[in-house]
């Protein structure tokens, strides 16, 4: 019996791949959704053109900013299960290529937004991966439980991007979204800290259920949530948005209020047990979507 034969990547097919990964793809999904809803929710047309190369620059800006993560925080990857298999801990590159990708592509990303767009969208961008680099990264996230609290402003950034590249300015509508995902970003990340809490006391990370135990990040996550659901819903009755959006915003902070309520009554310390956090992740990520999801389809629908 003859054997098939094995199909192995080329190694610049495997260098691609670690390429790309270096961006964090999967996370930054979200980021780049958020942006182009924000470009979308602008009451002013876009050249399609203009609107694609905006979000591509939010797109490349957002994976420069996590290769750069992903160059300064090799040492604390290596350490943890989640990240030891990244490019740069598992040695499959070169410390110094992450960083030149991560420069290079920065630069492009934001010099290519101010000649697309304009100056206030390349500052914003600028401001994010710094913000994402230099304050979290280097300077927070090893400090600080409350680094995710400051330094996730970055993560807020996108939709403000997109609002600016379409019109050029900033006004209340983009800032409510900016305050949203500022205040998504603790239950989002503590419910998930919550069950991997190991992996960061291992790495000497001072996330919070590290720092201040389980049932005060609980309790934090759950206090983030409201103000969330706050800013979540106004723009509805500020008249900002229409009704869909107002439905859509109701039902899906219901829903936040009642997962992030389970975390809270959840005495587990096991993490096997820690369904209700597991939850609260999940939906956290789809919860996103879907809002501004509904802001988009709003924005288009009702004039
Ligand atoms: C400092 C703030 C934040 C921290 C520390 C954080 C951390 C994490 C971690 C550790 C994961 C799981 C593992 C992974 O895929 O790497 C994750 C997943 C995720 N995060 Fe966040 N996050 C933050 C903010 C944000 C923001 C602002 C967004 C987008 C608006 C976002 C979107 C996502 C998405 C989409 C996933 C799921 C990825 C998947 O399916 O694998 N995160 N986050
Ligand atoms: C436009 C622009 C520059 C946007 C930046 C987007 C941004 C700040 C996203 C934050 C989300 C993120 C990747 C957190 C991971 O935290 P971590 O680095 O602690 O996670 P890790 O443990 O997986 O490395």
């Amino acid at each position: 019996m003859t054997s098939l034969p094995i199909e192995r990547p080329s190694a610049v097919t495997a260098e691609w791949r670690d390429l790309f990964a270096l961006t964090k793809p999967r996370v930054m999904t979200l980021v780049v959704f958020t942006g182009l809803c924000g470009l979308l929710a602008a009451p002013v047309p876009v050249h399609p053109v203009l609107g694609f190369t905006a979000v591509l620059c939010i797109a490349l800006g957002a994976g420069a900013a996590g290769a750069l993560n992903q160059w300064y925080e090799a040492d604390l990857d290596k350490k943890m299960k989640r990240t030891a298999g990244r490019p740069l801990p598992a040695g499959r590159m070169e410390p110094r290529s992450a960083l030149h990708f991560g420069v290079g592509l920065s630069a492009f990303s934001v010099v290519l937004m101010d000649i697309a767009t304009n100056h206030l969208a390349a500052a914003i961008l600028a401001v994010s991966i710094l913000f994402y680099v230099v304050i979290y990264t280097v300077w927070l996230k090893r400090r600080t439980a409350q680094n995710i609290v400051i330094g996730g402003a970055a993560g807020a950034f996108p939709p403000l991007i997109g609002w600016a590249a379409a019109t050029g300015d900033v006004t209340l509508l983009p800032v409510l979204l900016f305050a949203i995902i500022f205040l998504w970003t603790p239950p989002h990340f503590w419910a998930l800290s919550l069950f991997v809490k190991s992996d960061y006391a291992a790495a000497g990370v001072p996330m919070m259920p590290v720092v201040a135990g389980l049932q005060s990040t609980r309790r934090q996550a759950f206090l983030y949530t409201l103000p969330m659901v706050a800013a979540a819903i106004a723009p509805w009755p500020l008249g900002l948005t229409g009704w869909i959006y107002g439905a859509a915003s109701i039902a899906l902070n219901a829903l936040f209020l009642l997962f992030a309520a389970a975390v809270l009554a959840n005495k587990a310390t096991d993490p096997a047990k820690m369904k209700p956090e597991k939850r609260l992740f999940g939906y956290s990520v789809l919860y996103l979507f879907a809002l501004f999801g509904a802001l988009v389809i709003d924005a288009r629908l009702i004039p």
